[in-house]
């Protein structure tokens, strides 16, 4: 028999992690269920855009992979439409000179990459192609309404001790060990860790391969910007937005319309000016617990709620509309220049990450405006100084820069935060300690409305079973 569905789910962060959990929650709770979304910010979070002189574009979360299979679904889903990513050219500058230009050329290419690392190139594509294989089982898992307690046993279940043993060593172990050259992970592994998480190959090497996975190609974003993913699946899932910053989370003993005592969670936030709070069933926290970020307090809960104090990376994305000072990178005037996207290694020593060309969200393709110029988005540690920017660039129209608390900082061995923390009372981004990306969140989210339903009903079969893959390679 089943038990009556909850009254009343709190989410709190209305990202795509709280947005899509809404989503899986309603499916599985049906339309009788009140869904709160609390967001003391934007609808999107780290899914942002910056605009500027009437043009939009992506600040946070940009990019999309091709096998990213519920990202795929919310835009087919929710009608939304898409747009390729646009690829250009690439360099790898490492402090003195380009040590590896792109061509245009597929065939000039494949030469260049077996001159310079053998068929390195190949054995990566073949390594991150074995990793996202074993990946994908979560999609399977997901549809059949499986469930997992904790973020290592949701690993395991897909890549069982290789994929815990790449989230407890470094990169540069994993791939060292895999046979990996010295001068293959220098100029080309470490420049794509660098852009996508800003961090060296001392990030675990699961988030490595999950970044190496930016190399394919068909990587695509959202038309219109990322972040109208979250906007759709908040109307479809019928939450109601309510725009607070959660400040505390309390269990207490409140007495049900049926006359039961039963026990309840009190969100407490602060709305303008004014401090409220309402009663839940169920809680999903929806966003990194710690107290530069969210700073939500757990009040008597016994045990106690441990705090969690994992730091995340400091990131700026600066955009630039102005022409490249390409005699920064290489001798070469701009006229011959041609790359679009130039890396660097760690150590080039330089003042940024990374910096490419980028398009608006409406654009499949950037557009030079009159003088030739584009726009430029650049990764640095720290906010550029108008001497850097005079540095990288002849002439700009303008610079506009947004700061993030990006990503974890990836320490390995790492220890992800536990997704239940209380009877009921769930942690989604604990799965960034594996790795940190929109799809992650969308399955974190995904797996805990599964678990917040199988344990309301005490469906125990379905949470954290053994050999998965195999008892559904047999099934049809
Ligand atoms: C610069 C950058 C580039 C990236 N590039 C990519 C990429 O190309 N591809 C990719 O897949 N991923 C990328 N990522 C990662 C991706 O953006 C994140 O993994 C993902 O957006 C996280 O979503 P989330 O919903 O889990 O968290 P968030 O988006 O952080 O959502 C949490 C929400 O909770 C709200 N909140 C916090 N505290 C409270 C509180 N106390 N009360 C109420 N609300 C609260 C916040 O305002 C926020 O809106 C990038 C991230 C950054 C920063
Ligand atoms: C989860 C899987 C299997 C794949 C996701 C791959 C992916 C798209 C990862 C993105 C990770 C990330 C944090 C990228 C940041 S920078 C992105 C881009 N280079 C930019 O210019 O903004």
């Amino acid at each position: 028999e089943r038990r009556a569905p909850p009254d009343k789910i709190a989410i709190i962060g209305a990202g795509i992690g709280g947005t899509s959990a809404a989503y899986y929650l309603r499916q599985k709770f049906g339309k009788g269920v009140k869904i709160d979304l609390f967001e003391r910010g934007e609808v999107g979070g780290r899914l942002a855009t910056l605009t500027v002189r009437g043009q939009e574009y992506e600040a946070g979360g940009s990019v999309i992979h091709p096998l990213n299979l519920h990202m795929k679904r919310f835009v087919k889903d929710l009608g939304l439409s898409t747009v390729q990513s646009y690829g250009g050219l690439m360099g790898v500058y490492n402090g003195e000179r380009l040590v590896f230009e792109e061509s245009s050329w597929f065939i000039i290419n494949m030469i260049k990459l077996i001159w310079q690392y053998g068929f390195q190139s190949l054995r990566m594509h073949m390594w991150v192609e074995d990793a996202l294989d074993k990946f994908m089982r979560i999609y399977r898992y997901q549809s059949h309404d499986y469930a997992f307690s904790s973020v290592e046993k949701l690993l395991h279940s897909l890549g069982g001790d290789e994929f815990l043993g790449m989230l407890n060593r470094t990169l540069l172990e994993t791939l060292q060990k895999a046979g990996f050259s010295e001068k293959f992970l220098n100029e080309m592994v470490a420049p794509v860790m660098r852009v996508n998480f800003g961090q060296s190959m001392n990030i675990n090497g699961f988030v490595g391969a999950v970044s190496m996975s930016c190399a394919d190609s068909g990587l695509w974003a959202v038309e219109g910007g990322n972040k109208l993913v979250c906007s759709r699946l908040l109307e479809a899932s019928k939450g109601n937005l309510i725009h607070g910053s959660v400040m505390y989370i309390e269990e207490k003993t409140r007495t049900k319309q049926t006359g039961n005592p039963t026990k309840m969670y009190e969100v407490v936030y602060q709305t303008g000016s004014e401090t409220r709070s309402d009663f839940y069933d169920i809680v999903l926290v929806a966003t990194p617990l710690n107290r530069k970020m969210s700073n939500i307090t757990f009040l008597n809960f016994d045990p106690p709620i441990e705090e969690f104090h994992q730091y995340y990376q400091h990131i700026v994305t600066t955009l630039i509309k102005g022409q490249l000072n390409s005699t920064i990178f290489t001798s070469r005037h701009l006229d011959e220049f041609d790359l679009s996207t130039i890396l660097t290694t760690d150590s080039s020593d330089l003042f940024i990450n990374s910096i490419g060309i980028v398009s608006s969200v409406r654009e499949n393709n950037p557009q030079p405006s009159k003088g030739g110029t584009y726009v430029w988005k650049i990764f640095s540690q720290e906010i550029l100084t108008k001497e850097q920017i005079l540095k990288l660039f002849l002439s700009y129209d303008y610079a506009v820069k947004q700061p993030w608390l990006a990503y974890p900082h990836y320490k390995p061995p790492e220890k992800c935060p536990p997704i239940v923390l209380h009877d009921r009372l769930y942690y989604l981004n604990g799965i960034e300690f594996a790795a940190s990306a929109m799809e992650m969140s969308a399955i974190a989210a995904h797996n805990a409305a599964l678990l917040a339903y199988h344990r309301w009903n005490e469906h125990a079969h379905m949470i954290d079973q053994e050999d998965l893959y195999e008892k559904l390679k047999t099934e049809l």
